[in-house]
């Protein structure tokens, strides 16, 4: 995905997120999620001949949508410092819910709140532009961070250093493999010094070496009392994150509070096979 930062922060507007601020008014929380819902409108058929397009011109007005409710009425809230896991089965909304928290989709109700600057980490690499060299999105990303063009000089070696793409700082993003994507985004995000940090499943890319930088690395961003939101499969890397967390089902909350106990409920919800 390649959601220019800018859109997002135009998103994050219309959200009306607090942005900023910290612990002012904020009830000691840095995300607040008050009954979000989403709904996706799926074709219903694909139209694959000129007769059958003509047909469909024909039946215009009966509706060719079907409408699928990707979140239901999802609230919680994360208190500031607090690393907060998200899990659940493939397809039960965590990435929905982690763009809409970002603003890059709407929700159709509901309320986001979000308190602080606001790094999302979704996909490969948000806000990053395919057409610029490597070194021209680091500059890009961080200026739209707000960032001045000396602080991103000062944090620039370390960013290439811990993304070990130095040799490739010239070439183009599009040249990028997902992996070097990824690294790229990663290593960026996370100098921006951002309060809150959106993150989706970034340890499950890259070799084993990276993934365990990646995973001291967001140790040490939970250690310096920095606010993350964590979607993960790996119940291991919940489990030693996370103090609390939140399991989703279709859609819904199924589950939340302290992490062991909703593992367990997961561990249950799975072998029930619902
Ligand atoms: N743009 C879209 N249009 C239609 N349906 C969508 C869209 N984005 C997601 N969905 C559907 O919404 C549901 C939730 O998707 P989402 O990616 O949030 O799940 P997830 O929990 O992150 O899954 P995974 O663990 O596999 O990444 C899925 O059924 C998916 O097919």
């Amino acid at each position: 995905m390649s959601l220019p930062l800018a859109e997002i922060n135009k998103g994050l507007d219309k959200l009306n997120l607090v942005k900023g601020g910290i612990g002012r008014g904020t009830n000691g929380n840095a995300i607040v999620v008050e009954g979000i819902s989403k709904n996706f409108r799926i074709p219903k058929e694909k139209k694959l001949t000129v007769f059958e397009h003509l047909a469909g011109l024909v039946g215009r007005g009966t509706s060719s949508y079907d409408e699928f409710m990707a979140l239901q009425d999802v609230s919680f809230a994360v208190k500031h410092g607090e690393t907060f896991g998200v899990i659940g089965p493939n397809g039960c909304g965590k990435s929905t819910l982690l763009k809409v928290l970002a603003g890059v989709l709407y929700p159709d109700s509901g309320r986001v709140e979000i308190n602080g600057k606001i790094a999302p980490f979704l996909e490969l690499g948000v806000g990053f532009q395919p057409e610029l060299s490597a070194r021209d999105n680091v500059y890009l990303y961080g200026a739209i961070m707000g960032l001045t063009h000396k602080e991103v000089d000062q944090r620039y070696d370390e960013i290439m250093e811990f993304s070990e793409l130095q040799r490739f700082e010239n070439m183009k993003l599009r040249n990028f493999s997902s992996g070097m994507y990824v690294r790229l985004a990663f290593a960026t995000a996370i100098q921006t010094n951002p309060d809150v940090m959106l993150v989706d499943e970034v340890l499950s890319v890259g070799d084993e070496s990276f993934q365990k930088k990646c995973s001291d690395k967001i140790d040490e961003i939970r250690k310096a009392g920095k606010t993350i939101l964590l979607v993960s499969h790996s119940l291991a890397t919940v489990r030693s994150l996370c103090s609390r967390c939140m399991l989703m089902n279709r859609g819904q909350v199924v589950a939340l509070g302290e992490t062991e106990g909703v593992l367990a409920e997961y561990e249950r919800m799975r072998g029930a096979g619902t």
